[in-house]
């Protein structure tokens, strides 16, 4: 009796438990439910926009692709436009275009406010990077924290410093030259060890922004051997090791970053980045606290390592960037490596905040209106491969760049998404194309000649975009290229 009477309160409480959280769980799914029909009801805003109901429901169609399929969805977004056309509602509350036409209007210049999309910005930062101007969704927050860094990062800014990038390369080359001629000895072979030359691309383009923004290289260059670089301290972040690896890009942000900047700090007289931005009068000193400025140094390391490295092989003559770049075939091959082989494949929207955008396709009979507030966005690995552009768009055709008169159609070149456009577009493109140009020449020179590809399969499909992390992968991940040198 007493045992039954005891048991009563446990049993009355187990089950309240259970209906409440029984009540909880339907009440949500009742509401989610209610949601996802309000999305694909005539009601909702983006109701006339083509595409499969289940990607206008809810956003578990977006994360299938991105999680379960593991960054595919920019593949299925190409799909959605071979079906539904130029303008597609990918998930309940973004658009994507891919009429290369309407480049400028969605990624307008800083005169349009263009603000970016927090669903897009979860993706990419924590820490001091989540601080910085590329995770900052409005526009004119934006333009304020980008303005200090960016007259760094000017043509002329960037030509000033060309003799440290040229250095940077022939380091890098005489350093494949001379590992190959080591391993060749000790082997007693006519071939130099299998290296992966992107992770000497990668130890470049990081040393290069090191000693550019901070005043010091990152020493990557000069260690033995090419790694660790820094793309394999970040790369792997999204692949096998979560912990160990989450721990070292914290400790990139919270010790070393800000470890280089404080010596850049205390180095007023050799005028770099970091130093000139704290005397900067228009940006408010709340920006210019550690936390801020290391994200902004993580940023361009981040920023400026994969994606340039990935690059550079090609061509030509004097190692002079401007020279090079006058070189009409180099310059197209440049450009058509940068089609191919965009660096961020992923697509990021803008946000026209007070504007609706008129859209209208060539032929004149597709039209849209675009409501003001719409996330709106392009892929490059989508408009790189428009076949009325770019006929044949899988084959790397560095002609198809050049006028009839072999001059440089840089008429072409605006719609080239590789640096994005607009107001919000790559910090970094002059040093980008500084480093491509010189590397480029020096690895044309110097290494190509002597080098054998050590991957299997047709190399062109070997270095196929499949997928993306952010940046551009192939089917076998990261973009590898292993050769050796004889
Ligand atoms: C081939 C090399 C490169 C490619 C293809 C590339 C590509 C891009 C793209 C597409 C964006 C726009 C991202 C978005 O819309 O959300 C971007 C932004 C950015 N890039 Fe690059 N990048 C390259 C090299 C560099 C370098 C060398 C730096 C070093 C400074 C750099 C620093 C940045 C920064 C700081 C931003 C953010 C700009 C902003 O928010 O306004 N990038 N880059």
């Amino acid at each position: 009796m007493s045992s039954t009477f005891a048991a009563t309160p446990y049993a009355f409480q187990e089950s309240w438990i259970r209906n409440s959280l029984e009540i909880a769980f339907a009440t949500y799914a009742g509401y989610k439910v209610m949601v996802a029909l309000y999305n694909i009801s005539p009601l909702h805003p983006l109701s006339r926009f083509p595409g499969p109901m289940l990607a206008a429901a809810g956003y578990f169609y977006e994360a299938y692709y991105g999680w379960i399929c593991g960054g595919k969805y920019t593949q299925q977004i190409k799909r959605m436009h071979e079906k539904y056309g130029p303008i597609v509602r990918i998930n309940p509350d973004e658009l994507h275009c891919n009429d290369p036409l309407f480049t400028d209007e969605i990624y307008a210049g800083p005169g349009r406010i263009r603000d970016k999309w927090y669903h897009q910005l979860n993706t990419g930062g924590a820490g001091p990077v989540s601080a910085t101007a590329f995770s900052t969704v409005l526009h004119e927050v934006h333009k304020m924290k980008k303005a200090p860094y960016a007259r760094f990062f000017s043509r002329q800014q960037i030509a000033k410093l060309e003799g440290e990038v040229l250095d940077a390369a022939q380091l890098v080359t005489n350093k494949v030259l001379s590992i190959a001629q080591s391993s060749k000895e000790a082997n007693k072979s006519q071939h130099g060890e299998v290296f992966d030359v992107k992770d000497a691309f990668n130890c470049y383009t990081a040393d290069v922004i090191g000693q550019y923004a901070f005043g010091t290289s990152m020493g990557f260059i000069t260690q033995e051997g090419w790694t660790p670089n820094f793309a394999t301290w970040y790369i792997p972040l999204m692949a096998d090791h979560m912990g160990e690896d989450i721990a070292t890009v914290m400790r990139q942000m919270n010790v070393v970053i800000p470890g280089y900047i404080q010596a850049a700090l205390d180095d007023p007289e050799n005028r770099r980045v970091f130093a000139e931005v704290l005397q900067n009068k228009s940006l408010p000193d709340s920006y210019k606290d550690m936390f801020h400025l290391s994200g902004e140094g993580f940023n361009f390391l981040l920023a400026g390592t994969e994606t340039t490295a990935t690059l550079s092989d090609t061509s030509p003559s004097t190692l002079k960037w401007s020279h090079l770049e006058n070189k009409p075939y180099f310059w197209a091959i440049v450009q058509e490596s940068l089609r191919i082989m965009p660096g961020v494949s992923h697509r990021s929207a803008r946000i026209a905040r007070d504007e609706d955008l008129h859209y209208k396709n060539a032929a004149g009979d597709v039209v849209y209106l675009v409501p003001r507030g719409t996330p709106i966005g392009m892929s490059s690995v989508i408009n790189h491969m428009d076949p009325k552009l770019y006929p044949d768009p899988e084959a790397f055709r560095p002609e198809r760049w050049l006028l009839d008169d072999g001059s440089p159609n840089y008429k072409l070149q605006k719609y080239l998404l590789a640096f994005s456009r607009g107001s919000r577009s790559c910090i970094g493109e002059n040093l980008a194309y500084c480093e491509i140009y010189i590397m480029a020449a020096l690895m044309a020179f110097q290494v190509i000649p002597r080098a054998t590809l050590h991957e299997p399969g047709e190399p062109a499909e070997h270095f196929k975009y499949d997928h993306d992390m952010i940046v551009l992968q192939t089917k076998n991940g990261s973009i590898s290229c292993k050769i050796s040198i004889c």
